[in-house]
């Protein structure tokens, strides 16, 4: 993989690591470390340490993996999570809310975190705490130890064998777990070879920070039995650690989905199964599915009247088309007057073919998203999700399931699935979508005569129209149809009613559960 942002976060957390020597030199530390270990020994409990590797054991069972929940202000992908972070007051909570053991961002230049979020943490709880960080040098192990940490992450991808080897015997020695990360099978096989007893999968894919929570279980397979096997990043729903809990993970690690919980010890409860969740949600069960009610998209909004049927019809989100050639297209400059008008509360996307990264930039002042067709380069959307703080949404013409596979390798925060020739008001073969299994918006053609089937696909998030609210005056001009908004409209929300009256009865739940299993390969079926 390429390592940039890995290798930028390791080289920061090794420099901040430096500084922290010129107040507490390695020596001094070294005789921290011995005073502990004297303490240890001179306890009455000689079998203290590895208690992170106990407490998955333990906390795992029938109806949920361990619960591993992360103490976390900040991301190099979502900047700020909490605002006013208090680890070991969170820390607290977790304990609360029976989380099994807790990680703690350490590294400051892309997380915010610091070793003294560490301490904090491990002065605030009994159960097991893991320094999650960057590690390259042994004293950053050696500080886990002194501050109180059960375990360390050891990421393999920066570190070369003779390292892995040396960190994981200093473990070793200081009754440390270490929570051995990893991205793919030859790393999986070096944790292995070098004597992992946790191996964890990174869902989060650090080259883009694009989340597919199959990564994991994927992997799940290639590491056996008597090692314990941690899935990592992207959890949010009680749907998906069924799914991990499926795939026999033995623990899931979570961050930023409890960080971001006004409520955590609901949250984790939530998570474990304890108190049901939203049955909507159940209903929808799927990978890393964003368990919303599905939305409704008006595309191609060109005048004021336009926006005052959307302002009366209020659909979710419209979209301005900003693609130069289209017969629905608007300036940058009139799709921005046209917002000023628009009720704040629908959601603009703003849509382009083929675009320049300054195009995309400058929508940023009056859209919500940007949609993206044919991208200028194979590079752009990874490189706009960077540039700009809106999520991205890929657009793919689709004519075969190569096309449909190549949309589910998108690293675009969402996917929309249109015709070939988009705007034509034609539908592609939907007969494709049978199994699709990443989340999608879909367009092209969607009309009164086959909305509802639209509606039914299990990965749906949203439906876009245009060509089916639009008229032709005897002039031969193209606009927005009233009473053809409304009909859509009606029609959608009739829809969306059923579904949810559907999913709050028990007997869809219940076909509902346990979905997800494991097949020979190690690939996740449903
Ligand atoms: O916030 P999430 O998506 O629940 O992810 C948590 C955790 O897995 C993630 O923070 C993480 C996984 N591996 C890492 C390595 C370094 C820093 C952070 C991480």
């Amino acid at each position: 993989m390429n390592n940039n942002i890995l290798e930028n976060l390791a080289r920061a957390s090794f420099e901040q690591t430096q500084e922290r020597k010129l107040l507490l030199s390695e020596q001094e530390l070294d005789q921290e470390v011995l005073k502990k270990i004297n303490q240890f020994e001179s306890e009455i409990c000689p079998s203290k340490g590895f208690r992170f590797f106990q407490a998955i054991i333990q906390g795992k069972n029938d109806n949920s993996p361990a619960l591993i929940c992360e103490c976390k202000k900040a991301s190099p992908s979502k900047g700020v999570i909490c605002d006013n972070y208090d680890p070991g007051f969170i820390a607290r909570a977790y304990q609360e809310a029976k989380a099994d053991a807790i990680s703690v961002l350490c590294e400051n230049s892309g997380f915010q975190g610091s070793v003294l979020d560490l301490k904090a943490v491990c002065q605030n709880v009994s159960i097991p705490v893991l320094r999650k960080d960057f590690i390259t040098d042994p004293y950053q192990v050696k500080e886990a130890f002194v501050y109180g940490a059960d375990a360390v992450l050891l990421i393999v991808s920066i570190l070369d064998d003779q390292q892995l080897k040396v960190f994981l015997d200093l473990c070793l020695k200081l009754h440390l777990d270490a929570l051995v990360e990893c991205h793919d099978l030859s790393e999986i096989r070096k944790a292995i070879q070098t004597g992992a007893r946790i191996i964890g999968v990174n869902n989060r894919n650090l080259k883009d920070f694009s989340v597919d929570c199959s990564n994991s279980l994927n992997l799940r397979n290639q590491v056996p039995d008597s090692i314990l096997f941690v899935s990592e990043s992207g959890f949010t729903s009680r749907t998906d650690i069924e799914i991990a809990l499926a795939n026999q993970v033995d623990a899931v690690l979570i961050g930023e989905a409890l960080m971001k919980s006004d409520d955590k010890i609901q949250k984790i409860r939530e998570l474990k199964g304890l108190v049901p969740s939203s049955l909507y949600e159940k209903k929808l069960n799927g990978l890393n599915l964003k368990k919303a009610t599905p939305f409704i998209k008006l595309c191609g909004i060109q005048t004021k009247e336009d926006v005052d049927l959307i302002n009366q019809y209020h659909p979710d989100r419209i979209g301005f088309i900003l693609a130069p050639r289209s017969r629905r297209s608007v300036s940058i400059k009139q799709a921005q007057e046209l917002s000023n008008f628009l009720d704040p509360t629908i959601e603009i996307t703003a849509v382009f073919l083929k675009p320049d990264d300054e195009d995309c930039l400058q929508a940023v002042s009056f859209a919500n998203r940007i949609q993206i067709h044919q991208p200028k380069d194979p590079e752009q959307i990874c490189r706009l999700k960077q540039k700009i703080k809106i999520p991205v949404i890929e657009a793919f013409g689709i004519r075969s399931s190569q096309d449909l596979e190549a949309a589910s390798r998108s690293v675009a925060d969402e996917i929309l699935l249109d015709a070939s020739c988009p705007g034509s008001g034609k539908s592609f073969n939907w007969n494709l979508l049978k199994d699709y299994d990443r989340p999608f918006i879909l367009a092209g053609g969607i009309d009164s005569s086959n909305i509802q089937q639209a509606l039914s696909f299990n990965q749906i998030q949203g439906i876009d129209l245009a060509s089916s609210i639009e008229s032709m005056s005897p002039e031969g001009n193209i606009f927005k149809d009233q009473d053809k908004i409304e009909t859509m409209m009606k029609l959608f929300k009739k829809e969306i009613q059923r579904i949810q009256d559907q999913a709050i009865n028990p007997q869809t739940i219940k076909l509902q559960t346990n979905k997800y299993h494991r097949t020979n390969n190690g690939k996740y079926v449903s």
